[in-house]
């Protein structure tokens, strides 16, 4: 089957994708790695009628996260992708992407940023936010947690009452599972203690725990006034996830185990997991994460917008997705562009009163300072000036 290669009259261009490396705030220590920098992907699909369409492949740690890394994204769009689609529709993101699942096996991060891309520029020839072509926007701010994982104790309690303080943030998740048990729920108890009432204290483990640690973790979790608890198990232990979430008082939530539909049937199926954390880049793209979340509300298993600890194009393209969401317990971890030292789109995202407001523009609604993006960009030889920096010193 061909999919509009012959007759399109709008048609993709040039794809750019750029390696940006911007450094996060502080260490963000997670069981599996701790980051520094946070490498992400931006892609640029340049549409015959001058619409340009952004998107964003980013992942954690390199390979330490998932199967795929910044220049593996970056390889798979430049070498497999762009010959595929320079020269197809650019009006039918759905063609375009069947075409690129007709040849490409996988590399899910890499499919979401070109499909966020076609799906920005088709929405802003339409005049529509993004959210209105997933399905219809039903909330304008979206809740969004911070997550505490400096790997100090007094640290983490002093950022959860600065954020408590300003009205950013009142959930709180912590990364855990890189210590014993005994120390990761001293932890944890410690800072529940200090923040009472005032905070919900969330943990991810990051699949770093066996089934027995995770019965015996949870329990004393549940004890020090956990509210939820997030992928403890290895991805491939849906068993051990369908006993941990028969038996726990803590709702349990699946993360890394949802790579799209077919895993959240499964997991459905079995419920396996009393929340889903949707997430486009790990389902595949923003249509398979849609579908994800429809598979969770049908098995009355609740839905929550989670991050690959994007910068603002990833970030805001998940704010539309979760825009559409009508019921959304948990609320969101959309915090991704608050953790760098630097904002790379000409406009921040709002974060106020605990909540980050989806933009109302056509397409995302964002542009990209591409001032910043120069500065920044892995292959910038030499590093041009940045003029914030040079008016600071000035
Ligand atoms: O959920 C994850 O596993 C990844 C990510 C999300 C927030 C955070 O701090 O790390
Ligand atoms: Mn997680």
């Amino acid at each position: 089957m061909q999919y509009g290669r012959v007759i399109a009259l709008l048609t993709i261009e040039k794809i750019d994708t750029w390696i940006v490396d911007v450094p996060t705030i502080r260490p963000h220590v997670l069981s599996m790695t701790a980051i520094r920098s946070q490498a992400m992907v931006i892609v640029r699909v340049h549409c015959s009628d001058g619409i340009v369409g952004l998107g964003e492949g980013t992942t954690i740690g390199g390979l330490s996260y998932g199967d795929e890394s910044p220049e593996g994204i970056k390889l798979a769009i430049d070498t497999y992708f762009a010959p595929l689609l320079l020269g197809a529709a650019a009006d039918s993101p759905a063609m375009a992407m069947a075409l690129v699942r007709k040849h490409v096996v996988g590399n899910h991060f890499a499919k979401n940023a070109v499909e966020t891309a076609l799906l920005d520029a088709a929405a802003q020839r339409a005049g529509l936010p993004l959210s209105e072509l997933l399905g219809g926007r039903v909330r304008d701010t979206l809740p969004v947690l911070w997550t505490l994982a400096s790997g100090v104790t007094e640290t983490d309690i002093e950022e959860a009452e600065a954020m408590l303080e300003a009205r950013r943030h009142r959930i709180f998740k912590l990364k855990i599972g890189k210590r014993d048990v005994e120390a990761d729920v001293a932890h944890v108890r410690a800072i529940k203690q200090a923040l009472g009432d005032r905070a919900s204290v969330r943990v991810d483990i990051n699949q770093a725990w066996d089934e027995q640690t995770a019965r015996r973790g949870i329990a004393m979790l549940a004890e020090a006034g956990v509210d939820l608890v997030e992928q403890p198990l290895p991805r491939a232990n849906r068993a051990g996830m369908q006993r941990l979430t028969a038996r726990s008082e803590v709702p349990i939530m699946a993360d890394e185990a949802l790579q799209g539909p077919a895993d959240a049937l499964d997991f459905a199926r079995r419920h396996a997991a009393d929340v889903f954390s949707v997430k486009a880049p790990q389902a595949g793209g923003l249509h398979a994460a849609a579908k994800v979340a429809a598979i969770a509300e049908a098995a009355d298993i609740a839905v929550y917008g989670g991050t690959m600890l994007e910068g603002g194009v990833g970030t805001i393209a998940a704010a539309h997705l979760c825009a559409t969401f009508v019921a959304l317990p948990w609320g969101t971890e959309l915090f991704g562009p608050l953790l760098l030292t630097e904002e790379i789109l000409e406009t921040p995202p709002l974060y106020a009163d605990f909540e980050l407001a989806v933009p109302r523009g056509p397409g995302l609604g964002i542009a990209l300072d591409l001032e910043k993006i120069a500065f920044f960009r892995r292959d910038a030889q030499p590093r041009p000036t940045l003029s914030i920096v040079a008016a600071e010193k000035a």
